[in-house]
């Protein structure tokens, strides 16, 4: 059958019953954008000589690194029996450091395609986005993609399948994104099995925000999913956790190229945009009512997202601080997750304190920010948030180690996380000696099958944010995966390494680690920076200590060479040109005190390799 053999417009007027509203869940790379893809061909939105890969993702970014970031709705018609469908796909993204953005798609949805790599298995972000759906009572179809790799094996993860979420091996559906097998079969179960919207006509509007993008032509487009009511252009709506009104532009549906319509009713997905500029006044997990006639309760929202690692910005050039500054306000605009404020380094200089989700979230920002303002940046070591509480009972929060106050400290706090990881039998030992040394507590442990355990610690989320998931891979020859939640805090044994330059205090190398691993810090870093620092006339000590304690030590030779020396003859002019040159170089020194630093020393030392590894992915 041709792709287009099944396509029939969207109906004019959407009577509920004929929409499917559902999203693809699934471990990242397990093919969701590809199986998209494949729908918007079989459903005919998307023709054939238009068709790229990645449809939905649209970020450059997205589409070199394959990931998705931004979630994504569209609206595809279908026809089973005789009868025309309108199915919203609402695409999510797969990363841990974005499972608030398919928190927010689920809850727009009834139900969700489950979707499991037929040579993987099950992994862990299968289970997380499975519990995050049933947590929302989706209807769940299990899906296993893939089936033709040679390696698939879907008899045996169709058992795997069933069993998790309860039910017959021979109903779990097998498809292949990349050729398209099974993909009709899929969109046929999807208007069968998923439940139709319910929601009330008649009552006053009430639609979910469940994404908002920042375009540079129409300003924010907000994405949401009516409930009940319905929204017309032209007229004014309210956000109801502010009160603020604006009157509707545009609304319309995404199918996929944005498409204007004549309102928005009942259970249906589609965008309005009013001519705000900031996705924070079109608050994801707000309701949007009519102004006129507005809605009594708020629909249940959803958390805002919480920053979990912060790290500072500084650019390279100084002069460089007010594009960033306007450059780190333009990607606010259209990322509600980033915050950010000013603040000044004895070393480097102005910068901001920026709060990202995790670090792939920061090293995209970063990115984007060198790529599309044309910023050289420093970004120092990235930590978490801890509280302390001093003996005067006055609690400060801490995001940069040279805010850690300095008087008596009773406590320190830090986040915890609940983490699962999902790996064959063989790794556990590896696995446990890992979490045991980043100061984890064994959960629980269960068998998925024979050969495949669930394992579940409580760690520090300081301990596993960083580098965690490399070691974890390389231990386990990249068979586990890992997902993690916020889980409180606990109370440690926390201490401030700083870094001193001949005798002078270094603000960016400073850290806040546990004290068990302050001394490997400081021996690494004092290494580095012996490596990294030019010998100076002088002998240059550099040391890392706590407080007044000295942990480790490390020292720069001075440089024996005089440059006046070749000019004993007393030529006052060669002198003078001599040291003009060498004043040249000294402006892209740092100085520390008398030490000159230069700017590299600083990106080598802050950069570590992990983070580089990263981008490279
Ligand atoms: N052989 C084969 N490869 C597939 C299939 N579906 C996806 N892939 C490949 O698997 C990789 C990941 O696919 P994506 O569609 O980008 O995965 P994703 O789950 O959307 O990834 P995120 O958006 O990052 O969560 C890509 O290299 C695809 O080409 C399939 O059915 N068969």
């Amino acid at each position: 059958m041709s792709p287009m053999a099944r396509f029939s417009p969207v109906p004019a007027a959407t009577d509920p019953a004929i929409i499917r509203n559902f999203c693809i869940i699934a471990h990242i790379d397990h093919g969701k954008s590809t199986l998209a893809d494949r729908m918007l061909q079989s459903t005919g939105v998307v023709e054939h000589r238009n068709m790229k890969a990645q449809y939905l993702d649209r970020m450059d970014i997205e589409r070199e690194r394959g990931i998705t970031i931004k979630s994504q709705a569209v609206r595809m018609p279908w026809e089973v029996d005789g009868e025309s469908y309108a199915l919203n796909m609402i695409d999510t993204p797969g990363h841990v450091d974005f499972t608030y953005e398919v928190s927010r798609s689920l809850a727009a949805c009834e139900g969700a395609v489950l979707l499991v790599d037929a040579a993987q298995g099950i992994e862990a972000q299968t289970l997380a986005n499975l519990y995050l759906a049933m947590e929302n009572d989706l209807t769940i179809i299990p899906v296993l993609n893939k089936i033709d790799l040679p390696a698939a094996q879907p008899e045996k993860y169709a058992e795997e399948l069933a069993k998790l979420i309860g039910g017959d091996p021979a109903d779990v559906l097998r498809v292949s994104g990349k050729t398209g097998v099974g993909v009709e079969a899929l969109l046929d179960q999807i208007v069968r099995e998923i439940p139709a919207p319910q929601g009330d006509p008649n009552a006053p509007a009430r639609a979910m925000i469940f994404d908002s993008v920042y375009d540079t032509y129409r300003g924010v487009v907000t994405y949401v999913r009516v409930i009940d009511g319905s929204l017309s252009p032209r007229e004014r709506i309210q956000m109801m956790s502010t009160r603020a009104s604006h009157e509707l532009l545009e609304i319309g549906v995404s199918s996929p190229e944005p498409t204007p319509s004549k309102g928005l009713g009942v259970g249906e997905v589609g965008y309005l945009i009013t001519g705000v500029k900031d996705v924070r006044l079109s608050k994801v997990g707000d309701t949007v009512t009519n102004l006129a006639k507005p809605a009594a309760e708020s629909l249940p929202g959803y958390a805002d997202p919480k920053p979990m690692v912060f790290s500072g910005l500084y650019p390279i050039d100084g002069a460089d601080y007010p594009v960033l500054r306007d450059a780190l306000e333009k990607l606010m605009l259209n990322d509600a997750a980033l915050v950010y404020e000013p603040e000044t380094s004895a070393a480097l200089g102005f910068g901001f304190r920026v709060g990202f989700l995790g670090l792939l979230h920061l090293e995209i920002t970063r990115e984007r920010l060198e790529r599309e303002y044309n910023l050289d940046l420093i970004s120092t070591a990235p930590n978490v948030e801890y509280e302390v509480t001093l003996e005067d009972k006055k609690v400060v929060t801490v995001t940069n180690p040279s805010e850690y106050p300095e008087g008596k400290i009773k406590e320190v706090r830090e986040p915890m996380v609940s983490a699962t990881i999902l790996a064959p039998n063989e790794f556990v030992g590896a696995i446990m000696e890992l979490c045991q040394a980043r100061r984890g507590v064994l959960g629980g442990m269960d068998y998925l099958s024979e050969d495949r355990v669930e394992i579940r610690y409580r760690l520090p989320l300081a301990e596993i944010v960083f580098d965690f998931f490399d070691i974890l891979k390389s231990k386990t020859r990249g068979y586990a995966s890992l997902d993690w939640k916020a889980d409180g805090e606990q109370v440690a044994d926390l201490v401030k390494v700083d870094i001193l330059l001949q005798g002078e205090q270094v603000d960016a190398f400073s850290s806040i680690t546990h004290k068990d691993k302050a001394y490997s810090y400081g021996v690494m870093m004092t290494g580095k920076l012996r490596e990294l620092i030019p010998r100076q006339q002088f002998e240059v000590p550099i040391q890392a200590a706590i407080g007044s304690r000295i942990i480790a030590r490390e020292s720069i030779r001075a440089i024996r060479k005089d440059v006046l020396a070749k000019c004993y003859g007393g030529d006052i002019s060669r002198k003078r040109k001599l040291l003009e040159k060498q004043k040249e170089g000294k402006k892209r020194m740092k100085m520390v005190g008398r030490v000159e630093v230069p700017q590299e020393a600083f990106v080598a030392a802050l950069s570590s390799d992990e983070s580089k590894d990263k981008a490279k992915k």
